[in-house]
């Protein structure tokens, strides 16, 4: 994630002009240091394309004699919600092949690559398996690669981990100080607030944008949004209702597995190691209420989406 994250910020400045949804709330007008991450890859959602209506797809794993390794489920997003740790719980399992790396980042940024390397990204062996990665940035992509997506498979089947939009921007934002060696104590409120509302974090915070596009081209069947609090809460009973959802058996995955912490960790991060990895209580409490306020549309509109997407 480390090393793709600094690699999309040099590449997926976005290129096209495209209809977009606005996010509610000021948007930082001199980006503060996190804001050079984020503004450069920032993919906004767009309300474009017609919607496909794809009919719900097979329980079983799809097998695709000519072309073994097509992909057919993504984790999504959201980002900084637990999607290292899906990841590691989809390893084991015999009807599962998976990326050999975590995150392929191919519909957002290899997309200039093709389908073959696409494909080449998973093992060789996939045949009776169903195949599929876990790029969290999938999430906030433009409309325009989610319908090369459906181009690609239209029974594509889609995974959303949904965390507390805040909590999530939190982690992101220290992820960031991390890469950076950056301390957050030695930052003002302001720029930490700055930080924490730029674009780039209001972007991975849009579940609202993101499933507004993934429905316009596929079903709500096609579609599993999960709940960050059940990765602690309910391991097993989550893993065995995304593994349903999948259509391939439960798997009784180790205790000790389930309840692991699991963040992805370059070499670079190793090197930072001593960098805090929280950011003090006290200046979390001093702008919890900044924030909050802030991210309240963004907020509102997510959980108006949940509703909406809960509804038949
Ligand atoms: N088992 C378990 N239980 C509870 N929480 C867990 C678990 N595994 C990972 N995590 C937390 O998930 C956060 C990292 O999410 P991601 O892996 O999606 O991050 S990333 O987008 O790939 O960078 C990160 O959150 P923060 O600690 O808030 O930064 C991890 O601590």
């Amino acid at each position: 994630m480390i090393d793709s994250l600094q690699t999309e910020v040099e590449r997926a400045k976005p290129k096209k002009k495209n209809k977009r949804r606005r996010l509610s709330g000021p948007s930082s007008s001199k980006p503060p240091p996190a804001a050079e991450v984020g503004a450069s890859h920032f993919e906004q959602h767009s309300l474009e394309g017609p919607s496909s209506g794809d009919d719900m797809p097979s329980h079983h794993p799809p097998q695709h004699p000519s072309s073994p390794a097509k992909v057919n489920f993504l984790v999504i997003g959201m980002q900084k919600a637990g999607t290292s740790w899906i990841y590691k719980m989809f390893e084991d399992h015999p009807s599962i092949a998976l990326s050999k790396e975590k995150e392929v980042h191919y519909w957002d940024m290899h997309f200039k690559k093709d389908d073959s390397w696409y494909e080449s990204q998973f093992p060789d062996d996939t045949q009776g398996k169903v195949v599929g990665e876990v790029t969290p940035d999938y999430l906030s992509m433009w409309m325009e690669k989610v319908g090369k997506i459906h181009s690609y498979n239209p029974k594509m089947k889609l995974i959303v981990i949904v965390r507390d939009e805040i909590d999530r921007a939190w982690s992101a934002f220290l992820m960031w100080c991390r890469i950076e060696g950056k301390d957050v104590t030695a930052m003002s409120e302001d720029e930490v607030f700055e930080s924490l509302t730029n674009e780039y974090y209001q972007s991975r915070s849009d579940l609202a944008g993101g499933l507004q596009n993934y429905l316009q081209k596929f079903s709500k069947k096609q579609i599993f949004v999960a709940d960050f609090k059940d990765v602690s809460r309910r391991p097993q009973e989550l893993m065995n209702e995304v593994f349903q959802f999948l259509g391939v058996p439960e798997l009784a995955i180790q205790e000790e597995k389930l309840s692991k912490n699991y963040q992805i960790t370059t070499d670079r991060t190793a090197v930072l190691e001593n960098v805090r990895h929280t950011a003090p209580e006290g200046l979390k409490e001093k702008l919890a209420s900044r924030l909050k306020a802030f991210y309240k549309p963004i907020v509102k509109a997510n959980k108006a989406a949940l509703k909406s997407f809960r509804e038949v």
